[in-house]
């Protein structure tokens, strides 16, 4: 609703003053909009995306789909990972030979899941890495999470290779 009364806002305002554009600028989530006439800009009103639209750079993000958990998420299903109970998340224990490669393991998931802008939920003793995967601002199971699963698989196969 902040939403459409800010547009309504913007619309009316537009069409007083003789305005040339609406932009867009901010950081991440928090973004403003502003009027643009031919010789400066006012800032008008500052939004919080997050809470109105998840993404608005890229794809948008959504939950998968009945027919993704029947393939995607089934093949992972296959190769260990557990639908948690309580929440749309999945989740996997790892063991490796020691730390090191334990800690290799992550230092390589680290690295793509900074890239992707989506970090597992791990916990680390020694030789063992506990993984749930969801995405929280879908809150439950999306793309991305099958995206990190499949490419967890991939490391642990290369590393016990
Ligand atoms: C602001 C930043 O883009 C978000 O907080 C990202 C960071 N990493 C994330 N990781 C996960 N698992 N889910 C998210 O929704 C998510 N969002």
């Amino acid at each position: 609703m902040r939403l459409v009364n800010s547009l309504i806002n913007i619309t009316s305002r537009f069409n007083k003053q003789n305005l040339t554009g609406i932009g867009l600028t901010g950081l991440r989530n928090f973004r403003h909009f502003f009027l643009v006439n031919t010789h400066s800009y006012s800032t008008l009103t500052k939004i919080d995306f997050s809470k109105s639209v998840p993404k608005i750079k890229g794809k948008m993000h959504t939950k998968l789909t009945t027919e993704e958990r029947g393939t995607v998420l089934a093949a992972l299903l296959n190769e260990g990972w557990k639908v948690l109970e309580n929440r749309d998340a999945i989740y996997k224990e790892f063991l490796f030979k020691d730390f090191n490669q334990a800690f290799g393991f992550m230092s390589r998931v680290a690295l793509l899941s900074e890239k992707m802008d989506h970090h597992p939920e791990w916990f680390n003793v020694y030789n063992k890495v506990q993984i749930t995967l969801s995405s929280h601002d879908v809150s439950g199971l999306s793309g991305r999470d099958v995206k990190l699963a499949n490419f967890m698989e991939e490391v642990v196969k290369s590393i016990k290779a």
